[in-house]
Formats: C-alpha cells, sequence, structure tokens
C-alpha cells in the first residue's frame, strides 16, 4: 500500500476567519459539505473563540448544527479557553484544537496573554477535553518567523511543542503564520521538534506569504511528516498577522503528494471545482495553481 499523508483541510477555519466580508453559516456549511465529499479526511469546522475577536466565526454553533451527522470526515473546531470547549462540545464538537504561540508578541496579539500564561490557560482545556474522550490538537503560531519580532528561535518552539504535547495534545502542528520559513529551516525545525514529539504527532502548517510553501512541505515530508494543513483555493490569512496570506493551497499539495506516489484519498478534479465554487461565492481569486490548471484542462476537454 502506497504511503499516505494525511491533509487537514482549514479553509472553513483559517480561510474564513480572515474574510472581511461575512459568510453566511449555511455556506460554510456547504463549503464543509464538499470538502468532505472530495475525500478529505479531516474538515477543521469553525472557532469557538470570542466573537469580539474574531466575528467572522461567530456562529460557530449554528454551522456545527449544519453539518451531516454521517460525514466520513472528522470536523476539529478551535477553542482558546475553557470557555470555548464548554462552547464547542454543547455544539456537538468531538475533537478539537487549542493554539499557542513561539513569539511573545504574537501570544499577546491573538491571546491577550504571555505564551506561559497561554499554556497555563490551555493545560485544563486540553485535560478536559481528553479526559472526555475527544481528540486535541495543539497549534503553535509563527514557528519560523513572527510578525513583530522577527527571528524565532528553534528552541523556543520546542519548548511549547514539549510542553502542549505533556500537557495532552494528540497532535502538534507547526504554524508558519506569516509564510516566510525556506525548506533548509522548515526540515531542521521539524527534525529538532521530532526530538521531542514523535513524528507521526506532528503536522505542518505553512502560508503561502514568500512562496516556500510546496516546496517547504516537501522538504518536511522527506524528513517524516505524514499530517499537513492546507486551505482550498489558498483560504486565508491571519487577523493578527499583517499582510499573511492564505494557507498554501490543498488542490497544489494534493498535486505535489500524488506526484511524489503519496496517497491522500482527495479527488483533486472534485476538489478544484469546490475550490472554484468557493472563490466565485466570495467573490475572490483563485489561489490555487493546481486548481486553476486542472478547471482549464477540464473546461477545454468539456469534463
Ligand atoms: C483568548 C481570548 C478569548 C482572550 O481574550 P480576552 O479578552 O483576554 O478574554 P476574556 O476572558 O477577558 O474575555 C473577554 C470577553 O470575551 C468573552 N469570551 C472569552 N472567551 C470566549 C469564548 N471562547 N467564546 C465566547 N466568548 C468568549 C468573555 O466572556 C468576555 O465577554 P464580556 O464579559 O466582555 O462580554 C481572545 O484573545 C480570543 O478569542 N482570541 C482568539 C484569536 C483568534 O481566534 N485568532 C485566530 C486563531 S489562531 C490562528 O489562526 C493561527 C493558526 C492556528 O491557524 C496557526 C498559524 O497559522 O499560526
Amino acid at each position: 500500500m502506497a504511503d499516505r499523508v494525511t491533509i487537514v483541510e482549514v479553509g472553513p477555519r483559517d480561510g474564513l476567519q480572515n474574510e472581511q466580508q461575512v459568510v453566511p453559516a449555511a455556506e460554510k456549511i456547504e463549503l464543509i459539505r464538499r470538502l468532505a465529499a472530495c475525500g478529505l479526511p479531516v474538515v477543521e469546522a469553525t472557532s469557538f473563540v470570542s466573537p469580539k475577536w474574531v466575528p467572522q466565526l461567530a456562529d460557530a454553533a449554528e454551522v456545527m448544527a449544519g453539518i451531516d451527522p454521517d460525514t466520513p470526515a472528522r470536523h476539529p473546531v478551535l477553542v482558546p479557553n475553557m470557555k470555548g470547549l464548554e462552547r464547542a462540545v454543547a455544539a456537538g464538537a468531538t475533537e478539537v484544537a487549542v493554539f499557542a504561540a513561539a513569539s511573545e508578541s504574537f501570544s499577546r496579539r491573538n491571546t491577550n496573554c504571555s505564551i506561559d500564561e497561554s499554556l497555563e490557560r490551555l493545560r485544563p482545556v486540553i485535560a478536559t477535553a481528553a479526559d472526555a474522550g475527544h481528540r486535541v490538537r495543539g497549534y503553535i503560531s509563527c514557528v519560523l518567523g513572527c510578525p513583530y519580532e522577527g527571528e524565532i528561535s528553534p528552541a523556543a518552539v520546542v519548548a511549547v511543542a514539549e510542553a502542549l504535547y505533556s500537557a495532552g495534545c494528540d497532535e502538534i502542528s507547526l504554524g508558519d503564520t506569516i509564510g516566510i520559513g525556506t525548506p533548509h529551516a522548515a526540515r531542521t525545525l521539524l527534525r529538532d521538534c521530532a526530538g521531542s514529539v514523535p513524528m507521526e504527532r506532528l503536522a505542518v502548517h505553512f502560508h503561502d506569504t514568500w512562496g516556500q510553501a510546496l516546496a517547504n512541505i516537501l522538504a518536511c515530508v522527506e524528513e517524516g511528516v505524514r499530517i499537513a494543513d492546507s486551505s482550498v483555493a489558498g483560504l486565508g490569512g491571519c487577523p493578527y498577522a499583517r499582510g499573511a496570506t492564505g494557507n498554501v493551497a490543498t488542490e497544489d499539495v494534493v498535486y505535489l503528494l500524488h506526484g511524489l506516489g503519496l496517497e491522500t484519498g482527495v479527488d483533486l478534479e472534485a476538489l478544484a471545482r469546490t475550490g472554484d465554487w468557493i472563490s466565485t461565492r466570495l467573490n475572490r481569486d483563485n489561489n490555487s495553481r493546481a486548481g486553476r490548471a486542472l478547471l482549464a484542462r477540464m473546461s477545454t476537454s468539456g469534463t
């Protein structure tokens, strides 16, 4: 059997949290449904953060209520604190993601507290979720650079990864929030983190601001990572990282991985259509090169 990479689709959360326009809940639900139907095994659905901080996802409970109970995909949601966890569980979430940063300044801007304070706040959230049998992912932002501080030391990232993993996270996602990392740095950081967290529990989360995301994923896959985050049509950015573009496009990642002979379970043509659909709905450019190329080929061949 071919080696498999699990793609974690973050478009409905990481993508839509950064849209200026309000996307109706029904459209978010339809996006999630279409993504799951493409064969994506994990589609992050929404986020139970403070609606004052991220009003774009204030309808999180409504979105969760609209998810097909027979969906084949897992649908984790973001939670920043105990209140978020309670809201998420009440809305039916069975899988959650907490988030911290490797940069003090970003931690304050994103969660209004220091790194240590955020870890203190998250420990009981992780423990409560895990005790209830929920799977917990831990995100770390700014792993390859910070919009406020510039360089971030790999040791700072490893320390947060260790803290989240030892607190009970099942998986740690390394976020290049401002898309500034290059393959050598990404590979080296992954190797450092794998000294503390088993490689199979590590995920990579690249934004494409500097055009390095696919190269970074290739380097990390070569290094052994088998979980990659991405966003359909390259939706997204980060409200607390000015100038950050969207996540690497899922269509591009799937094309890369299939070209390497790796399995994803994703139907790339269906995904390209979904990327086209949401880009049209949002009246924004489709930021997937592979998606655009495939759509052009499909329209020429009439499929
Ligand atoms: C962490 C806090 C809550 C601290 O924010 P705070 O203002 O310090 O919190 P607070 O506890 O003082 O609460 C302030 C108000 O928010 C309410 N509140 C508090 N919590 C919740 C909640 N869960 N749900 C609903 N309401 C909540 C709370 O009840 C209160 O309401 P008031 O009494 O004023 O009416 C805030 O900073 C926050 O929500 N931050 C989230 C920011 C965010 O969502 N950023 C984007 C996600 S991270 C990301 O995108 C990066 C990632 C993961 O993709 C990886 C990468 O690329 O780097």
